[in-house]
């Protein structure tokens, strides 16, 4: 079984945009899948969409085998994500936080100590351990936002931008716990406009463009083909 499916999605949002104009693609188990683009291009649009928040237009979706819009609480269960906009709740302690999306994910109450010690130590934020959301620097929400993300050990990671506005040295810390996650069996879908984040990091990388998905490859090869690099490098603001 592929861990994300998609076949034909199309997205339109009111007004008559297509955001996204017949994707097809296949993430497979124990891949980490780049996803490159300019600014508008869609991609998190397609990120909402795999992650149950917006319904596909047309075209069929399957995310570790299911139906995001008809299981929706099922897949979320199953996910870590990283979204673009805060998906933390201000008012509680950081630690609170990453309880109770323990108990969201339905881990035994014993599992929640342990679980939430090693990312706040993996990704140093013990000392805001008790501080509230709203209190943090927004480099240090989002890192919360991915301590959130690991904390269950889904078996599938989807990050939108993940390392945007994190500073170099948590920004390794981040790509080692990619990587680490990814050596334990999982899978990982994420967007950026590093080309050295996704070349560091993922098997496939697909650019995406006014909806349109454009070229799939594997990031190391890139710069042995013209076509592919022009691709990339326009996705990232350089061609
Ligand atoms: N709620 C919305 N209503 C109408 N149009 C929207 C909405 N959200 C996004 N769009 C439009 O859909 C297109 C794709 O946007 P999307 O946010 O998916 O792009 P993106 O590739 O993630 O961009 P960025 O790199 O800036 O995050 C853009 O033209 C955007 O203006």
């Amino acid at each position: 079984m592929a861990a994300i499916d998609i076949e034909g999605l199309v997205r339109d949002y009111p007004g008559g945009l297509r955001a996204l104009d017949g994707v097809s693609l296949t993430v497979a188990e124990g891949e980490i899948f780049g996803l490159l683009g300019v600014n508008g291009a869609g991609k998190s649009t397609l990120i909402k969409v795999i992650t149950t928040l917006l319904r596909p237009t047309a075209g069929r979706v399957r995310v570790l085998g299911r139906d995001p819009r008809r299981e929706a609480v099922a897949v979320k269960r199953r996910l870590g994500v990283v979204p673009q906009e805060n998906n933390l709740d201000n008012e509680l302690t950081v630690r609170r936080n990453l309880e109770f999306h323990c108990r969201y994910a339905g881990l035994p109450r014993r599992d929640f100590a342990p679980r939430v010690e090693r990312w706040l130590e993996t990704l140093e934020l013990a000392a805001k351990a008790d501080a509230r959301i709203m209190q943090l620097s927004g480099g240090t929400r989002r890192k919360v936002m991915l301590a959130k993300a690991f904390l269950t050990a889904p078996r599938l990671l989807v990050l939108d931008e993940p390392t945007s506005g994190l500073d170099p040295a948590v920004r390794t810390r981040v790509w080692r716990a990619i990587t680490e996650f990814r050596a334990g069996g999982g899978t990982v879908f994420l967007s950026s406009h590093d080309l050295d984040e996704v070349e560091r990091l993922c098997d496939r990388t697909a650019v995406l463009h006014d909806g349109r998905l454009q070229e799939v490859a594997r990031p190391a090869g890139v710069r042995t083909d013209r076509v592919v690099e022009a691709a990339f490098r326009r996705a990232v603001g350089e061609g």
